[in-house]
């Protein structure tokens, strides 16, 4: 599902955030990325879903080459892949219902399907009551649910998720992990980068470690392996 050969990114400002990264991800696995900060984790993650191209060698995502990937074919990679971000980026003015239906209307769904859809997302990350909330309404775990059910109205194959915990308490950041679970269970890849140490010794999945842009470690069932 995802491949990186050789992969470096150099960014304008001449910073070398990726030096040499080979990867290779399977469709239904569940990811950690850690290591510190600066390290490179962001950047290896928005090369998948092409907010990056990198400066040298290749990344295939469900078999496009995002090195070679026209403008135009972007959008199609897009609607394959759910991204949630540490703060949660919903549209402040439009209902919790508009801010998850609004990425189905931009690719032209029936509006019978879009009440469809929307609901049962609403459902999975159990937030059907809040539908005609606003952002601000909610706390930040709820914020978060609606961002990982915007995430994955459209069933995205791969599910990224940029430190989804960062900004909330231990206990609404299981709440998180739990629903990152069902997803993965029901076939989702998701690649999570994450300063967790909690819960990444808890949930025991694979780990990969970037250091000064390179893989340090990659195990199955690893454990953080940094001071909390
Ligand atoms: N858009 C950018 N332009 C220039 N440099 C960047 C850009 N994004 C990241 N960098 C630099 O690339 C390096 C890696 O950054 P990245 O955000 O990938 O690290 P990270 O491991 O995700 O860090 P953190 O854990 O703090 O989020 C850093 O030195 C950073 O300053």
């Amino acid at each position: 599902m995802i491949e990186m050969q050789s992969v470096y990114k150099t960014y304008p400002n001449g910073v070398t955030a990726l030096n040499g990264i080979d990867v290779h991800i399977a469709q239904g696995e569940f990811v950690y990325v850690v290591g510190p900060s600066g390290a490179g984790k962001s950047t290896f993650t928005r090369l998948m879903f092409r907010e990056e191209k990198p400066t040298k060698g290749t990344v295939l995502v469900n078999d496009m080459n995002l090195s070679k990937l026209k403008e135009r074919k972007i959008p199609k990679l897009r609607r394959q892949i759910g991204v949630v971000y540490q703060d949660f980026r919903l549209l402040p003015r439009l209902s919790v219902y508009e801010n998850i239906a609004f990425a189905l209307e931009v690719i032209e769904e029936s509006p019978k399907n879009i009440r469809k859809r929307v609901m049962d997302v609403l459902d999975q990350v159990r937030l059907k009551n809040k539908a005609r909330f606003i952002p601000d309404e909610l706390s930040g775990g709820e914020q978060q649910r609606v961002s990982i059910a915007r995430a994955i109205v459209n069933h995205p194959k791969l599910l990224i998720a940029d430190e989804p915990t960062g900004n909330l308490d231990p206990e609404t950041s299981w709440e998180i992990m739990s629903i990152l679970e069902e997803i993965n269970a029901s076939g989702t890849t998701v690649v999570m980068a994450t300063h967790s140490k909690d819960i990444v010794d808890k949930m025991r999945k694979r780990v990969i470690a970037i250091e000064d842009g390179l893989v340090a470690r990659d195990e199955h069932r690893g454990d953080y392996g940094y001071e909390a």
